[in-house]
């Protein structure tokens, strides 16, 4: 991979590589894009056969967080980590101490969070060395594990798309999909079965499966068979590029709605699907609810102010819906409009010099 030819095409401001020998600590931060404020993205801990799929990876993450950020009407910019591990295995208490110090050293150009592979006790070990870590324990005055934020945002998108799609947002008796009941799905299926809607499951660990069957009645089907499952609504919550040449033809649901991030394995499957009539409620909108809620602590951390903003998703998505019919485009098309258009035009109205600008972190560090 060339880098700075693949960072000038998209526009990345940086890209850091940090070493820590005696814990392991491997870790790619990369920083997309700080227009609207600092860089909040999580850290994600995988064991990626290469260095460049992790290069790859972090890059791809960051520049889905400025858009996701943007969307989601944050005044935060889009960055992201990657730790090359094991989550299950190569973790220690030193790895994210030295990790911590990193990102403090960044001086609040890049403000962190949970991922794949990485949990609250993990944010906890950084804030001993840095200020710029959220998802940290209630106890701190904090947020806490973004899972069942991003859970209810994802609920409230799809609603929104189901509106769309069916002519009214109840899922009362609604046929909804989920592939993956990890951290965000289970939550997102207690949601669902409290309004009624029917439940078809999938994971590849079965304790998962067995844990909605039993308390949310869903019915269970193998991995490979989720795609075409008779259904109103499938919600990809496990992998990303999901949505490609292979599943495409086997989907009969009128509605995707999920947590994963990137389910458009290419963008031209996007074109696919909005071909076919397939309501596609984009990932960076429906699954900002995470980051909305640890985006909160940076102004002291208020629950309740938080899911206002969250529920808000299910207008972010009718303005995505809007903007695709306003333009005559694709959904993920709309959705990258929605951001972009805020982007710039942030951009040209900082234009104007300021000496001591105000900040959203100069804010934290009163409270
Ligand atoms: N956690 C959040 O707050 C958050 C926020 C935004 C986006 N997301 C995205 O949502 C998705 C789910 O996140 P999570 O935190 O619930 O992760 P998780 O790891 O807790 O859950 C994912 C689940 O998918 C299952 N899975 C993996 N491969 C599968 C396969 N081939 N078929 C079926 N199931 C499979 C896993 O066993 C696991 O139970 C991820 O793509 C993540 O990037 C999460
Ligand atoms: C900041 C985190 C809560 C971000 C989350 N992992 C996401 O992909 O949106």
């Amino acid at each position: 991979m060339e880098l700075f030819k693949y960072m000038e095409k998209y526009d990345y401001e940086q890209l850091l590589f940090c070493q820590d020998k005696e814990s392991g600590l491997k870790a790619i931060i990369a920083i997309h894009d700080t227009t609207l404020g600092p860089a909040l993205g999580g850290t994600r801990m995988w064991m990626y056969e290469s260095e460049e799929a992790a290069i790859e990876d972090a890059l791809r993450l960051a520049r889905g967080m400025t858009y996701k950020n943007a969307a989601a009407g944050l005044n935060l910019g889009g960055g992201k980590t990657v730790i090359i591990g094991d989550p299950r295995k190569d973790k220690n208490e030193a790895m994210f101490r030295a990790f911590g110090r990193f990102i403090q050293g960044l001086n609040g150009r890049y403000i962190t969070a949970e991922d794949v592979g990485t949990t609250v006790e993990d944010m906890d070990i950084i804030y001993q060395e840095t200020d710029y870590v959220t998802g940290i324990s209630p106890e701190f005055g904090s947020s806490g594990n973004p899972s069942p934020a991003t859970a209810y945002g994802v609920y409230r998108g799809m609603k929104a798309a189901a509106k769309e799609a069916f002519g009214s947002d109840s899922l009362e008796g609604k046929v909804v999909a989920v592939q993956g009941v990890g951290n965000v799905a289970y939550h997102l299926c207690r949601h669902l079965h409290e309004e009624g809607a029917q439940l078809i499951v999938t994971d590849i660990n079965k304790e998962a499966v067995q844990r909605a069957v039993e308390e949310f009645g869903a019915k269970a089907v193998d991995p490979n068979d989720i795609y075409g499952v008779d259904c109103d609504i499938f919600a990809p919550c496990a992998l990303g590029g999901i949505i490609n040449d292979q599943t495409i033809p086997q989907l009969k649901a009128k509605v995707i709605a999920g947590s994963a991030n990137n389910q458009l394995k290419e963008a031209r499957h996007g074109d696919i699907i909005h071909e076919m009539g397939i309501v596609y409620a984009p990932d960076y909108v429906i699954n900002a609810g995470g980051v909305i809620n640890v985006a909160d602590e940076l102004y002291g951390y208020n629950r309740e102010r938080a899911m206002k903003k969250i529920e808000q998703i299910y207008d972010n998505i009718e303005k995505v819906f809007a903007i695709a019919k306003r333009d005559g485009i694709p959904t993920y098309k709309a959705a990258d409009r929605l951001a972009e258009e805020r982007i710039e035009t942030m951009r040209k109205s900082r234009s104007q010099f300021l000496q001591n600008g105000h900040h959203i972190l100069s804010r934290r560090r009163g409270r």
